[in-house]
């Protein structure tokens, strides 16, 4: 269920999105041609912000993007290249395909590194391939034609390669959904829609779309790298600070913390541990109540529920503690290191290796002119309570 609703949120949101943005500039073009000349210069700008951002977040495949499909536009707009190489624009078009795929397969690395010579090899070795695959195919047909079972056009011999990559990019985001891979996928889409439907949107709003996605990528990414706890997905306590400043002045906060979990990472491991506090953070972030979690640190936890005293959210308190005392954990085995009979052996077994864990919950609500911080502290003393009494409960 987190995975479909992970790959709702980074894949087919923002296709849905791109799909709907254009849909919309295609319907209204009539509106918006009287700025044509100005829209003409939104790519430069767009893209060169768009470069600039995502070096400083260190989004390199997003600034070499961008930095390449700058080029590709001061070209079309300038005549920059010589003639002779701007005529094979089929080429040109199978080999920006070509990067574009490579782009989603490589790792985000600072550009002054070694594996910045690496992607500007590929991106001449991917021109290379375009040109070496055309001039063959239409130097060689004869002899395919002849040798090949399938009578294939030339067309589609051309466009093989172009298939191939889209397949491979389609996969790779499937694969790992997340914002920027996305928008390399997009950018494939784009540069696809660009050639087979020439004239249907200027190149100049394409660009700019593309840009506007870069920098939304890279702004929603960073975003959550501040704002999120990258184990469990949760706020991080970062955020909590951000929404005290937009509390009113009755409020309630709950500190949460698993008993023994040291005693568990001794028995079962830091990784069972890392799951485990994953899974019992999915189970926090369900509380009703309108409360809002967060991860404190480490196997701590905070719920503040605004608007709220003590009384009204000790039993959505109840809830959260008894649901993760019911919880059954099934311990999953790391799958890459068993070989494919293991794997049989293990997935035909019934008794699979459960655990379970319990919380105990300090919880106090503000009192008049407390801070913040003064009523957090009352909700820590309270949690320590809870561990003196005895664990697995919850104490004011
Ligand atoms: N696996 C894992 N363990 C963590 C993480 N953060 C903190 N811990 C562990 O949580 C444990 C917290 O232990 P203590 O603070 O001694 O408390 P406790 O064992 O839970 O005991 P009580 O709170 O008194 O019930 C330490 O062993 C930490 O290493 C994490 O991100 N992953």
């Amino acid at each position: 269920m987190s995975a479909f609703y992970h790959r709702c949120r980074y894949f087919f949101l923002p296709l849905l999105v791109t799909a709907f943005s254009l849909g919309l500039l295609q319907f209204t073009q009539a509106n918006w041609q009287i700025w044509q000349g100005s829209i003409n210069q939104l790519p430069f700008w767009l893209l060169v912000t768009a470069t600039a951002l995502a070096l400083q977040f260190n989004r390199s495949r997003l600034a070499y993007l961008a930095t390449l499909l700058l080029l590709f536009y001061a070209d079309k707009q300038h005549h920059l290249l010589p003639s002779s190489l701007s005529s094979y624009t089929e080429a040109n078009f199978l080999g920006g395909a070509m990067i574009i795929t490579c782009f989603s397969f490589f790792k985000d690395r600072g550009l002054l590194s070694p594996h910045s010579l690496v992607r500007v090899f590929s991106i001449f070795l991917c021109f290379g391939m375009a040109y070496g695959w055309l001039w063959g195919i239409e130097h060689f047909q004869a002899e395919i034609t002849a040798k090949s079972p399938l009578s294939l056009s030339f067309q589609f011999q051309a466009a093989l390669p172009l298939y191939l990559c889209g397949l491979l990019v389609l996969t790779r985001t499937l694969w790992q959904a997340n914002l920027v891979n996305t928008s390399i996928l997009i950018t494939f889409v784009i540069w696809v829609l660009y050639d087979l439907t020439p004239g249907q949107l200027p190149l100049s709003v394409l660009l700019s779309a593309l840009a506007v996605i870069f920098l939304f990528t890279i702004l929603i990414d960073s975003y959550f790298l501040a704002y999120r706890d990258e184990l469990t997905g949760l706020a991080s306590r970062r955020a909590l600070y951000n929404l005290v400043l937009s509390l009113g002045r009755k409020y309630s906060v709950a500190m949460l913390d698993i008993d023994h979990f040291k005693k568990f990472n001794d028995t079962y491991g830091h990784d069972v541990g890392d799951q485990v506090l994953k899974l019992v953070a999915a189970k926090m972030a369900r509380v009703s109540g309108g409360g809002k979690v967060f991860r404190y640190g480490g196997e701590e936890f905070t719920i503040v529920f605004p608007r709220k005293d003590t009384d009204s959210v000790i039993d959505h308190l109840e809830d959260v503690r008894e649901s993760i005392e019911e919880y059954r954990i099934v311990l999953r085995d790391d799958k890459r290191k068993r070989s494919t009979k293991a794997k049989r052996n293990a997935a035909n077994k019934s008794n699979k290796k459960t655990v379970s864990v319990t919380i105990s919950i300090g919880v106090a609500e503000r009192l008049g002119g407390e801070t913040f911080d003064q009523t957090l502290k009352q909700a820590d003393e309270a949690l320590y309570r809870a561990k003196k009494k005895g664990r697995n409960q919850i104490c004011t």
